[in-house]
């Protein structure tokens, strides 16, 4: 930009300057506009403008006037340039308030809206091979096809999944296009694309807006995940124990076993559940029992998403102001370090003087000692670490609960079968891991309430961080979102027989005590055909941990209420306003 100003400013300085050159500046000047126009954005529009001044004035008042803008000191690029030069000459601060007007009216407006148009234009025909769903096609803003329309994502992955059976979609989301995968074989090439070309992180960061509602450190380096991955998992035999003395308890307090039905709001309670249970093995006692501190988690949890989906309906331009007025991790780190920073603090100190005598086998401790340098061994640090796990934890574990739950309360019939299941392993296990391991009957229902309703239509959501093409040909631009329609794979008879039919006990039928077969057909044995934690490399690594504890939420149940919905029968459309009807078990 600046080597084409020089240029200009040269020809207009040397003696072939002046009006009767006029037509080959403003040729000049055009040509350098439209390659301008493509190459820069954003920040560069200004110095463009500012160029566009100066031409507009050349136009207007001859080449001194003009001149004088290229005579600063100061790069071209600088905005306050034309107001400085204006306070030393004279004759330009008369032109000034004109100078604004021409600047707003004839370059920045006419120049920001061709700006969007090429954009949008060049973005949206880069996918114009790929068939869209929804709201029909309109060239241009894919946002506009979002407008009015009042189908969420489910609603329109299952048509795409129907119309494009084992292929690729695009859908309109508010300020771009999504697109979603149910080819297996494609699906397999994003699980095998690299994180630099297919990211999770970026594809979370964008929908999570993490830098606003999670903070950039816990994001720059997730050494947490390994955390879950290993010592949490590992230790789950020894810490199941802790985890079912505080669901019982937990169940008692928000779930009262009376002998008449009662009316209970299911997410409330489960989510209330979920998160003390959780915290017995992340924090241990007494804290992850403080109702203050279990509520801030809770709260964050949604703030989180909330958050998130709020800064998401704005542009992408705008999203850092709004995010920095709506973001929340300095408020809820600074709530959570009043629970947590004391406690972390004297971990912190007996680890400096090696004087633990009895070490703490909890998910805090296991942070404090994997964290990778001091930086991230502070209290603050490992208090937004704690925060951040808690929100990957409780979501997702409620919600998976809480389906369940659900069709359980509309299927009263199947509360036997699992009973008799329960009764017969505790009575040779005991409330223990290994236990759980046995409830073949009990995994399934849970797996296939994964199958038929599930958290999402989607998974496995990755943003291309450079250009991307399939094995077939289809090109991803950097830049776009794609996911895995799951939906697709789970209604697909030829993969699930029968695969409309809610059949809790599909995947018990199938095991083979003699073969083992248990393991493989487990919920948490992700597989191509098999996503609700994901596969691959960015598996969900705390699956192991949520399945142990919705397993044994589950047989504590069956074990010790009965249950049904208000209206018998029927399912709750939505488990987060669903109420269930429970009592003490009666027989
Ligand atoms: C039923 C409960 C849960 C479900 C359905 C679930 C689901 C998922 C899914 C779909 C992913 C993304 C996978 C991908 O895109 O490839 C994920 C990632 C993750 N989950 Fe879970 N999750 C659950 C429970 C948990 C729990 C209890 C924890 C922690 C204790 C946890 C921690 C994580 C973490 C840290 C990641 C990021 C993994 C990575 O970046 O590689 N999740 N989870």
């Amino acid at each position: 930009m600046r080597q084409w100003s020089y240029a200009i400013y040269n020809l207009e300085r040397s003696p072939a300057a002046g009006g009767r050159h006029c037509a080959r500046h403003s040729l000049t000047l055009l040509i350098s506009f439209s390659v301008h126009c493509q190459c820069y954005c954003g920040f560069h529009m200004l110095r463009l403008s500012y160029a566009a001044v100066i031409f507009l004035r050349y136009l207007k008042y001859g080449s001194e006037h003009a001149a004088l803008y290229f005579s600063a000191p100061s790069p071209i690029i600088s905005c306050p340039a034309p107001l400085a030069i204006s306070s030393t000459h004279s004759k330009s601060s008369r032109l000034l308030n004109m100078d604004v007007f021409l600047l707003y009216s004839h370059v920045i407006l006419p120049l920001g809206i061709c700006y969007i148009v090429v954009y949008l234009v060049r973005s949206t025909l880069k996918l114009y091979h790929i068939p869209t769903v929804g709201r029909p096609f309109v060239p241009l803003l894919s946002s506009f096809s979002v407008l009015g329309s009042r189908r969420d994502h489910k609603d329109i992955i299952r048509e795409g999944c129907r119309k494009y059976k084992n292929g690729i979609f695009k859908f309109a989301e508010r300020h771009q296009w999504h697109i979603v995968v149910s080819d297996p074989r494609l699906i397999a090439e994003i699980i095998r694309a690299p994180e630099n070309v297919l990211s999770f992180n970026e594809a979370t960061a964008q929908s999570l807006q993490t830098k606003y509602t999670i903070g950039r450190e816990v994001f720059e380096n997730g050494y947490h995940k390994s955390v879950v991955r290993s010592p949490l998992t590992r230790n789950l035999g020894v810490l199941f124990p802790d985890m079912h003395d505080e669901l019982v308890a937990a169940f008692a307090d928000e779930i009262p076993a009376r002998d008449k039905w009662t009316k209970v709001f299911l997410i409330q309670a489960i989510m209330q559940i979920v998160c003390r249970t959780s915290n017995r093995v992340f924090v241990g006692l007494p804290l992850g029992r403080d109702p203050a501190y279990l509520a801030l988690n809770k709260r964050f949890t949604i703030e989180v998403f909330q958050i998130a989906s709020f800064i998401n309906k704005f542009p992408s331009i705008l999203r850092p102001f709004v995010g920095m007025f709506t973001s929340n991790v300095q408020r809820s780190t600074a709530e959570a370090f009043e629970h947590l920073g004391g406690v972390i603090a004297e971990r912190l100190t007996e680890r400096e003087n090696g004087s633990w005598p009895d070490k703490h086998n909890d998910l805090m401790q296991w942070l404090i000692d994997a964290a990778p340098g001091e930086k991230h061994r502070t209290p603050r640090a490992l208090v937004a670490r704690i925060l951040t796990i808690n929100m990957a934890a409780i979501h997702t574990t409620t919600m998976t609960s809480s389906q369940a739950l659900c069709y359980l309360a509309a299927y009263p019939e199947y509360i036997q079968p699992l009973r008799e299941e329960v009764e017969a392993v505790v009575r040779d296990n005991g409330w223990t891991k290994e236990a759980m391991d046995k409830l073949y009957k009990v995994d399934s229902f849970i797996k296939e309430t994964q199958r038929v309703k599930g958290m999402s239509s989607a998974s496995m959501m990755r943003k291309a961080v450079q250009n991307f093409t399939f094995s077939d040909g289809t090109f991803i631009p950097k830049g776009t979102i794609v996911s895995v329609a799951m939906e697709g794979i789970y209604k697909d008879d030829d993969i699930y027989p029968d695969a409309q039919t809610f059949r809790p006990f599909r995947f018990a039928d199938m095991h083979d005590p003699d073969n083992g077969t248990g393991e493989q057909l487990s919920m948490v044995n992700t597989g191509i055909n098999w996503l609700p934690f994901g596969h691959g490399k960015h598996a969900c690594p705390g699956r192991f941990f949520a399945s142990y504890e919705v397993k044994a939420m589950f047989a504590h149940l069956v074990m010790n209420y009965d249950m049904k919905m208000e209206k018998e029968g029927e399912l709750a459309q939505d488990e987060r306003s669903a109420q269930i009807l429970f009592r003490k078990r009666q027989r």
